[in-house]
Parts: structure tokens; C-alpha cells; sequence
């Protein structure tokens, strides 16, 4: 089984988060061959050639980081021939989440969703009984908070990494009944 897991990063969180769901992904599934790289290494074919994709990004304004929305358009190419049909996903994202809410990172799972799906892809949510749900659990897929009360970073916490774990865990267990 090859998995890509794919993120965007500026201050290092969310590629915190990705190898926390590498090393979730592993543990779960130690003859999978999983591949952790930045959304601008990642290639169209490095695309075709996973069986598993997760995506990740840092929310930007309510939404994704461009770098991610330019692969995702970029990867429109791939919908032409449905390279992308039948593959499982999954999604993470980290945000300050100044506020009560959570700034904009349902809406950015959400539409990382909307790629996979648009390319008939079945996407993996986050249920919530799994170890780390309370603490980084989204119906759509895995979130880490890393703002403070002042809306400055704060970094994100080990717990929201344990959940980033578990994410990987899961998305390696349901893709195994998946795909083999
Ligand atoms: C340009 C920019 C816009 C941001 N917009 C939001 C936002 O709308 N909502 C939010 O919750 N956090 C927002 N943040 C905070 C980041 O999402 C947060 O610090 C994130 O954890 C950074 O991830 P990284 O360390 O992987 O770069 C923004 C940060 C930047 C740099």
C-alpha cells in the first residue's frame, strides 16, 4: 500500500501533525510504504501512484493555504482520465482558532473533501470514538489549535499530536479494508 501524505506548513505545525499521523499510519500498518513531503514536492504522478492520500494545511483566511489549492487545481488534470477513482483520503489542518469557533478549519476540511470526492475518491472521517477525539477529533478529519488568547501561535500541544496519531491509525485501518 502506498500513502502520500501531503502538507502545507509555514510555521511547522501542520508538519508536525503530518508525521503524527505518519507515525499513527505506520504503527497500524507497518508493510505500508508511507511517503511524508511538502504539497509543492508533491507531483501529479506522485498523486496517481498512492493508494492513499492525505492532504494538510494550516488555515489561511477561513481556508487553505494557496499552495494546496494550486496542487489541488493542478491535480483538476488528473480528473480527466479519473486517476484519482477509488483512492482513500483523508484530511488535517491546524488554525489559531482565535475565539470560540474554530476560524475557518471545518470549511477547510470540508473543502479539501470536496477535491477527493469530486474525483471519486472515499474520504475518512474522524469518528469519535477513538483515542485523541476530545482533543483534536473533527467529524471531518483531525484538527490541532495552536493559537493563544492573544491570536499570536502558541504551538501546537502533544495531545493534539496524539490525536494526529490516532487519525493515522484509523485512516490505515479502514483503508486495509479498503483496498486489499
Ligand atoms: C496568512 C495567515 C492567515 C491565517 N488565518 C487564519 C484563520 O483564518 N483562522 C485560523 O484559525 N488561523 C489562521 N491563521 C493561523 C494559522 O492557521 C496557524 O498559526 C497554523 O497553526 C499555522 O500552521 P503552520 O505552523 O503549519 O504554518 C493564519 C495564519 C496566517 C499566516
Amino acid at each position: 500500500m502506498q500513502v502520500l501524505i501531503s502538507y502545507h506548513s509555514d510555521y511547522g505545525s501542520t508538519a508536525k501533525m503530518a508525521e503524527a499521523i505518519a507515525a499513527g499510519y505506520r504503527a497500524a500498518s507497518p508493510a505500508a510504504r508511507v511517503v511524508v513531503q511538502t504539497v509543492t514536492q508533491t507531483t501529479l504522478d506522485d498523486l496517481a501512484a498512492a493508494d492513499v492520500i492525505l492532504l494538510g494545511t494550516p488555515v489561511h483566511m477561513g481556508s487553505m493555504a494557496w499552495p494546496m489549492k494550486k496542487l489541488i487545481d493542478e491535480g483538476a488534470r488528473l480528473w480527466m482520465d479519473g486517476a484519482l477513482e477509488g483512492k482513500v483520503g483523508g484530511v488535517f489542518a491546524s488554525g489559531g482558532g482565535l475565539g470560540g469557533g474554530g476560524g475557518g478549519v471545518e470549511q477547510t476540511l470540508v473543502s479539501l473533501h470536496s477535491n477527493f470526492l469530486a474525483h471519486g475518491m472515499v474520504v475518512v472521517g474522524f469518528p469519535k470514538s477513538l483515542p485523541g477525539y476530545a482533543d483534536g477529533g473533527l467529524p471531518w478529519g483531525v484538527y490541532g489549535r495552536t493559537g493563544n488568547h492573544q491570536g499570536m501561535p502558541g504551538g501546537i500541544s502533544d495531545a493534539s499530536l496524539r490525536a494526529a496519531r490516532s487519525y493515522g491509525a484509523h485512516v490505515a485501518e479502514i483503508a486495509g479494508r479498503l483496498l486489499s
